[in-house]
């Protein structure tokens, strides 16, 4: 099947669909209209309507969804963020998974700590 090329939306448009008749999301930049799967969402409707007109890219993470699920979100999509307000760069851009970053910058800092602390006692 060739690529279709995805509609593109800014998430000003999107925050236009937040109510619990209309509800469309943003996850992984992609634009999900989740209004006639309200009722069949295994987790409930009212975390989807919570997050109706947002991006709930950490929360969908969070949840850990299978693969089946990932699988059925497909047919839900209409349409992609526009490249400027993607989270995810391409390009010029790099991708800053700022939890990553926490955590490496953290495990950085334990491992100069008990660098310099190993250091001290070997003087002795
Ligand atoms: C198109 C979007 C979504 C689809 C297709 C979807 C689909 C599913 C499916 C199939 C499950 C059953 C468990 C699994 O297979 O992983 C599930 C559970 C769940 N989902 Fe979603 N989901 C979507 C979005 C979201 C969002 C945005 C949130 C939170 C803000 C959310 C929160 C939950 C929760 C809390 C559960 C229950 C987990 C449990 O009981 O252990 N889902 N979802």
């Amino acid at each position: 099947m060739a690529q279709t090329v995805q509609k593109q939306y800014s998430l000003a448009e999107v925050a236009q669909h937040n109510k619990p008749d209309d509800v469309w999301m943003v996850i992984h930049d992609k634009v999900y209209d989740v209004t006639k799967f309200l009722h069949e969402h295994p987790g409930g409707e009212e975390v989807l309507i919570e997050w109706a007109g947002k991006e709930a890219t950490a929360e969908f993470d969070d949840v850990g969804h299978s693969s089946d699920a990932k699988e059925q979100m497909k047919q839900f999509l209409v349409g992609e963020i526009i490249e400027t307000e993607r989270k995810k760069k391409t390009g010029a851009g790099i991708t800053i998974n700022q939890r990553s970053a926490l955590i490496a910058g953290s495990a950085l800092a334990i491992g100069a700590g008990l660098a310099l602390i190993f250091k001290a006692s070997s003087k002795k």
